[in-house]
């Protein structure tokens, strides 16, 4: 079998079984014509495994036969993408096409008109993203939204937008972080250039683009940048309302901890994953640990939400530390940290790691979850080796999870000189802080379970 005819039978193959699926649960799978509508289907392992395939086998083709000019469009097209995104996020045009009949679509003057923009600049941008599967031209100069546009909602009517512009994206995480991902990276990216070059001249491209000292989780706090930490916010919980619950209740086995055990959620925001761990264990006792500017938003998040009982009786309590400080919270039965060392360079990390270790006694447990760094090619450190099917990049590209870790160490680096790790990174990390990595449970974040060294 020759190499394309071998990537088009894996397409070929994960389609018939993606239509099974479908077949079986009695529907069919969605067009790219039809908007987003959330299924239980979603989530279906089956579903996630073809659809990677999918994704993996038709990008490698699709990179395999490109002629140059496709090779110019793939290598340096990514900074017209985001950029036609955050214009047309900013002026919500899919809020706008959603108000309009969804097969007829939209002219752009009308679209133009509503959002203020000028039509012609509207109707190359829109052209553009049509042309990248981004909205549906359904004649010339009109447009409708379609799936992958439909993604990007902020569930609001647009008059509601436009009168709460700070609220937009509360409830819309994928917006949100959409949004955030456009303004930091058009903001902040060009200076990665130059912060490569000179890496000592501050901690990352994100203090040369705001001319700030500060780090990006102080600098959310101050005055000026409320609306930026609310976008944030809501990015944030609603990323991690993306990790399945049994990513972090297994990762904390807390089955076999005794009642009133304390697990540590050390910088754990309000405490979405607190949350997961207290309706799994509600036996346990948790402290929530994070900066002061984020005392509120916990308060309010735990006590409006099923678990406000536990917070009246400090079952579940925030605690404001940061975790350059001393950890106050000796011998904890489990100190969890999930996505935040990948927010830091290997030497703010290894202090993070070491104040923890400090307070430790000697069952404790640390245990930390952050999606995976992945090579493209096999990685003996893995637990699930080999990942993908062959001729796949191992990691399968685009498509996995490794495919977003590797965007977001890009993000990582200019934001914060942070980084996604992979598990040798890890490792040797945890072992400079004196921890020892006893076990990985991978999931969509992979675990790491360390104990004492
Ligand atoms: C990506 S969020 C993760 C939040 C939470 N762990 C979760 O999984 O939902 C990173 C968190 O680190 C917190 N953070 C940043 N700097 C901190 C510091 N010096 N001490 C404690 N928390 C900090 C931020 O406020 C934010 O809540």
């Amino acid at each position: 079998m020759g190499h394309l005819t071998e990537l088009a039978e894996l397409i070929l193959s994960s389609a018939k079984a993606l239509e099974a699926v479908y077949d079986d649960a009695g529907k069919s799978v969605p067009t790219l014509d039809d908007l987003f509508c959330p299924s239980p289907l979603d989530s279906d392992p089956a579903v996630q495994t073809e659809s990677m395939t999918i994704v993996a086998a038709a990008n490698q083709i699709m990179h395999t036969v490109a002629n140059p000019l496709t090779a110019l469009q793939l290598a340096a097209g990514g900074l017209n993408l985001t950029t036609a995104w955050s214009i047309v996020q900013e002026a919500n045009v899919p809020d706008i096409l959603l108000e309009a009949d969804a097969q007829k679509g939209l002219h752009v003057k009308d679209i133009a008109s509503i959002c203020g923009l000028e039509q012609d600049h509207l109707a190359r941008l829109l052209r553009f993203l049509a042309s990248r599967h981004f909205f549906k031209e359904v004649s010339p100069h009109v447009f409708a939204n379609n799936r992958l546009s439909s993604f990007f909602l902020k569930h609001k009517s647009v008059s509601e937008i436009k009168a709460d512009p700070q609220s937009r994206y509360d409830n819309a995480p994928l917006a949100g972080i959409l949004g955030m991902m456009a303004n930091d990276g058009l903001e902040v990216a060009p200076h990665l250039k130059d912060w490569v070059k000179s890496p000592q001249s501050a901690e990352a491209a994100f203090n040369i683009a705001k001319k700030t000292d500060q780090d990006y989780w102080a600098w959310l706090g101050a005055p000026g940048n409320e609306d930026r930490a609310r976008q944030v916010a809501t990015a944030m919980a609603g990323g991690a309302a993306h990790f399945p619950r049994e990513n972090v209740t297994n990762a904390i086995d807390g089955a076999n901890l005794k009642p009133g055990s304390i697990v540590v959620d050390v910088g754990g925001g309000q405490g979405g994953a607190t949350m997961m761990l207290y309706k799994k264990y509600p036996h346990l006792k948790y402290i929530i640990q994070d900066l002061d500017n984020q005392a509120d938003a916990a308060g309010a998040f735990w006590s409006s939400s099923e678990a406000a009982d536990a917070w009246s009786k400090k079952q579940v309590q925030f605690q404001r530390h940061s975790f350059f400080d001393a950890q106050p919270v000796k011998n904890a039965d489990v100190y969890l940290m999930r996505l935040c060392i990948h927010d830091w360079s290997d030497s703010k990390a290894k202090v993070m790691m070491s104040r923890i270790r400090d307070a430790a006694g000697p069952t404790s447990r640390f245990v930390v979850l952050d999606p995976l760094a992945m090579h493209t090619c096999q990685d003996p450190d893995l637990p699930e080796n080999p990942i993908a099917p062959k001729p796949l990049l191992a990691n399968y590209g685009i498509a996995g999870p490794g495919g977003v870790s590797a965007m977001s160490d890009i993000q990582m680096l200019y934001m914060y000189n942070g980084k996604e790790r992979t598990v040798a990174d890890m490792r040797l990390l945890g072992e400079q802080a004196g921890w020892k990595l006893q076990e990985l449970k991978p999931g969509k974040l992979m675990a790491y379970i360390f104990s004492p060294a």
